[in-house]
């Protein structure tokens, strides 16, 4: 199953766990998963699987009974402000800040790199200016977040998880309410995360985009059931079993597509 496994030492990011419970509920069972660096890993599987949930684990949001590694220390282990600099958090329909600019929100994300009380540095008025364009923003920078749609929300969010230039990415439905050009834009700026050595962590539904990470994580009934690389035959039967064969993948210019598939006719 871990064909692309890192140890949890060399890992940027792995958790151990036999359980995870919301509540009473047991939500997720033996999570073990190694996630190196360099590379767009993309999490996937059905409504309810608990996907959301083990990227919360991940980010330490969610007590689990086991233990999660970040750069190979346990995350219990960090200070939390050094802690904060190396994992970054794009949350699902997060909410807070509607009254503050685009642009005060973004800057939001440099609150582990200053010493308490300081002011933004140059170097945090300078990382938000580059998030903000990245994103495409910026032209927004003084609207109140609470004003704005959407799509233009979420790339302020994603400018937001950016600035904190954390090794370490996670988010959950990074592309909600994204078109297909921002879409674009999100993909160009994993790739580049990426390839400046840094680990991104999504939660995808749209299975074509999740398709162009490097690998893929395939959670069904609260556990994994796969673990490999997203060019893996292997990896899209898994993907096709996950959904109960409902779906349907298409090569497509060095790509894949997946599909739901079409009834069949009466
Ligand atoms: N606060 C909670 N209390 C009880 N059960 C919960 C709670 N939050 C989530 N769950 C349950 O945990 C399971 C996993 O939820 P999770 O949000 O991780 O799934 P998901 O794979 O991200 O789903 P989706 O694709 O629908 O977003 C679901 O059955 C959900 O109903």
């Amino acid at each position: 199953m871990n064909s692309v496994s890192a140890s949890a030492k060399s890992a940027a990011i792995s958790v151990h766990s036999s359980e995870t419970r919301i509540g009473a509920t047991p939500i997720l069972h033996e999570m073990d998963l190694a996630l190196p660096p360099k590379r767009w890993t993309s999490i996937v599987g059905p409504n309810g699987a608990g996907k959301s949930t083990l990227l919360r684990v991940l980010a330490g949001l969610l007590p689990t009974a086991g233990q999660v590694q970040l750069q190979g220390r346990p995350l219990s282990q960090w200070p939390a402000r050094d802690r904060a600099c190396q994992l970054a958090w794009l949350g699902q329909g997060e909410g807070g800040g509607e009254d503050l600019t685009a642009y005060d929100v973004a800057l939001l994300g440099r609150l582990p790199h200053r010493s308490w009380l300081a002011p933004a540095s140059a170097a945090d008025h300078s990382a938000v200016a580059r998030a903000l364009h990245k994103t495409q923003v910026w032209e927004l920078r003084d609207r109140r977040l609470g004003d704005l749609s959407g799509g233009e929300r979420q790339r302020v969010l994603l400018a937001r998880a950016l600035v904190v230039e954390a090794p370490v990415l996670l988010m959950d439905e990074p592309l909600a309410h994204l078109d297909p050009p921002h879409q674009s834009d999100w993909l160009t700026i994993v790739q580049g995360l990426v390839a400046a050595g840094g680990a991104v962590v999504s939660v995808l539904h749209e299975l074509s985009i999740a398709l162009q990470a490097d690998d893929l994580v395939i959670v069904r009934n609260g556990r994994i059931v796969h673990y490999g690389s997203c060019a893996d035959p292997k990896t899209h039967a898994a993907l096709q079993a996950a959904f109960e064969n409902r779906i349907t993948i298409h090569a497509l210019e060095g790509g894949w597509v997946a599909l739901p598939r079409a009834p069949r006719p009466m």
